[in-house]
């Protein structure tokens, strides 16, 4: 995901021709005129060229390296291109750190239905904004008693999980520097959403077709929702999905900010939703989140 980072960098020095003289063994060398005594201001100038294609993990850089003497004009003394390693960790860290002082403490919430990478992303973006990550299923687990989420559903039923899902949430609201995964049918009940808006919420919109592949290799155990008789796996995961979103996929609207997977794909050069890493999914979450706090002012919007 392409953030907004540095594109070209320019800064100039001074060098010790006494120094250089000794040991010219690069491409500058220096005409008789100049005395040893003098020093040498020199102009560095990169350019950091869009990640092109998309996919690549490189981007290309142009460096010239030009100096002047005696506020004579500058001559390019070295220039040249070469490809830097594109780090998407750095891009996302730097991110984070651009928006940590707009979050003021805030919880981020990430909803999205099972399998759009709530977890998987919470993680990454509670490692580099140096928040603690909290699983609100892992919550309703051990408050129950270290029962799975699967057991409680079989042994409780459904509503009094949500019941237990919505104490978590009530908890989870009075604390601050949190990146939560929310399970995926929190978003139903609007209580819980009285909860979430104490901070931040991101919706992860993946396409059901992912979703049921991504699950599907990982299978349905923990998820009681899509347990089923026997079957092609992935077909099954799809059509159990398909019909949860239809009950329930104008609640996940309600969130501060959507991100959508197909659009990040699209804005990489059409690469395919599945191709994403969840550090591209974290940095488009962490654009998404800037846009909101700054606001179309520019300032740090209070909501
Ligand atoms: N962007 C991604 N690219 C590839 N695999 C992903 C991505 N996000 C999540 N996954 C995988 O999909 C599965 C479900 O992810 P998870 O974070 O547990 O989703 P959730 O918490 O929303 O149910 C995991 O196996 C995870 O490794
Ligand atoms: O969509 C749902 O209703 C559920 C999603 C699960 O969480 P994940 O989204 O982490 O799988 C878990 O809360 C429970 O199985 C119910």
């Amino acid at each position: 995901m392409e953030a907004n980072v540095l594109q070209s960098l320019q800064f100039s020095t001074w060098v010790d021709l006494e120094k250089i003289g000794s040991n010219t063994s690069g491409n500058v060398r220096f005409s008789r005129g100049f005395r040893k005594s003098q020093k040498l201001q020199v102009l560095i100038s990169a350019q950091l060229q869009p990640r092109r294609p998309p996919s690549s993990h490189h981007k290309k850089v142009s460096l010239e390296v030009s100096c002047s003497y005696n506020k004579l004009p500058a001559s390019v003394i070295e220039s040249g291109n070469f490809h830097a390693p594109f780090d998407e960790g750095l891009i996302v860290k730097n991110k984070s750190q651009e928006i940590k002082p707009y979050l003021s403490g805030r919880c981020i919430y990430l909803v999205g239905m099972m399998g759009s990478g709530k977890t998987t992303v919470g993680k990454i973006l509670s490692e580099v904004l140096g928040y603690s990550f909290r699983d609100c299923d892992t919550l309703v687990e051990q408050e129950v008693g270290e029962v799975s989420v699967a057991e409680i559903f079989k042994l409780y039923g459904e509503d009094f999980f949500r019941d237990k899902e919505t104490e978590a949430l009530r908890e989870l609201s009075l604390m601050q520097r949190l990146v939560v995964s929310t399970g995926g049918g929190a978003v139903v009940r609007p209580i819980n959403w009285k909860y979430m808006h104490t901070g931040i919420s991101i919706w992860l919109d993946v396409p059901l077709e992912a979703l049921a592949q991504r699950i599907a290799a990982v299978g349905t155990n923990s998820r009681p929702l899509l347990h089923y008789e026997l079957g092609d796996t992935y077909t099954k995961t799809f059509m159990l999905l398909s019909a949860l979103f239809e009950e329930r996929g104008d609640a996940y609207a309600n969130a501060n900010v959507r991100v959508s997977s197909e659009k990040i794909a699209a804005k990489m050069g059409q690469r395919a939703v599945l191709d994403l890493s969840p550090t591209d999914v974290a940095i488009e979450a962490l654009e998404q989140i800037e846009g909101l706090l700054k606001g179309e002012d520019g300032l740090c919007a209070e909501f």
